[in-house]
């Protein structure tokens, strides 16, 4: 069996989340903390040999003894993150082990992945050394300067990206030992700039990034309505049923 490392960057400042409480990967969302949930459906996996959280060198103190009883339950290492998010996941991967096959970084910021995406993602990965899970633009797109909108762009090939986003290790480790000063918004990048063929799976238009607040109220929507239609076995009206049911 393929052995995979999950790496879970929770080093960032929360800057568009605003407010001065908590960052967003430490909110409790619907009884739980972001991270936790972000971390759950990897550590269910037998493939999943070691999770890594990476915190700033701010909060780490601070994380390690608030969240004692969940890493020593779901066996996760801490690790300091840095200024950028290539920082922290460069920090994370040098404690990951030699004997790993597979390294995944999913944000600790996308708490709803599910395991049909990582199902998805892992397979590709193991059959072609890189792939990500991405969803397909839905809005038209448009490139916008000055609050005037200069392109409409085409967007019959414009995926968005999502994570975890799942290398060879090999593959992962030399695209950041030649990134240089390059930074990247996600590892996807610096796999592509190295010459390797990055392929996308289908992911989860639910498995959103909490950015903003709005997506926190998202987030809690979606688990709301999750939980009333797990306890009710009737679908819920909105969804077509077949003639006669
Ligand atoms: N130096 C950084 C920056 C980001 N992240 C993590 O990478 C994930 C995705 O980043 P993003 O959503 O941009 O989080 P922030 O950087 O905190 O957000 P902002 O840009 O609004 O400050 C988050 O889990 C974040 O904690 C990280 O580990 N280290
Ligand atoms: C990795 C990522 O989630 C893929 O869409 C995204 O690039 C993270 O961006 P952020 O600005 O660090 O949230």
């Amino acid at each position: 069996m393929s052995t995979f490392a999950v790496i879970l960057p929770a080093a960032g400042k929360s800057t568009r989340f605003g407010g001065a409480g908590r960052k967003k990967p430490f909110i409790y969302l619907n009884g739980r903390p972001v991270w936790v949930r972000a971390v759950e459906p990897f550590r269910a996996r037998n493939d999943v040999q070691q999770i890594v959280v990476v915190v700033s060198e701010s909060d780490f103190d601070w994380f390690r003894e608030t969240f004692e009883a969940q890493l020593k339950t779901l066996q996760v290492s801490v690790v300091v993150g840095g200024a950028e998010r290539m920082n922290s996941v460069e920090n994370a991967l040098k404690t990951v082990s030699d004997e790993t096959d597979f390294v995944a970084v999913h944000d600790a910021a996308r708490p709803l992945i599910n395991s049909e995406v990582i199902d998805r993602v892992f397979q590709k990965a193991m059959e072609e050394d890189a792939a990500i899970p991405g969803v397909r633009i839905s809005s038209t797109v448009k490139r916008v300067a000055e609050s005037s909108i200069v392109e409409t762009v085409d967007r019959s090939n414009l995926w968005a990206a999502q994570t975890p986003q799942t290398f060879r290790s090999s593959v992962l480790l030399d695209a950041y030992q030649k990134r240089g000063d390059n930074l990247a918004t996600d590892e996807a990048q610096l796999v592509e700039r190295n010459g390797r063929t990055v392929h996308v799976v289908e992911g989860d238009p639910l498995n959103l990034k909490i950015t903003t607040r709005e997506d926190l109220f998202l987030a809690e929507a979606i688990l709301k309505h999750d939980s009333a239609l797990s306890a009710s076995s009737q679908p819920p009206p909105f969804i077509d049923r077949a003639p006669g049911s």
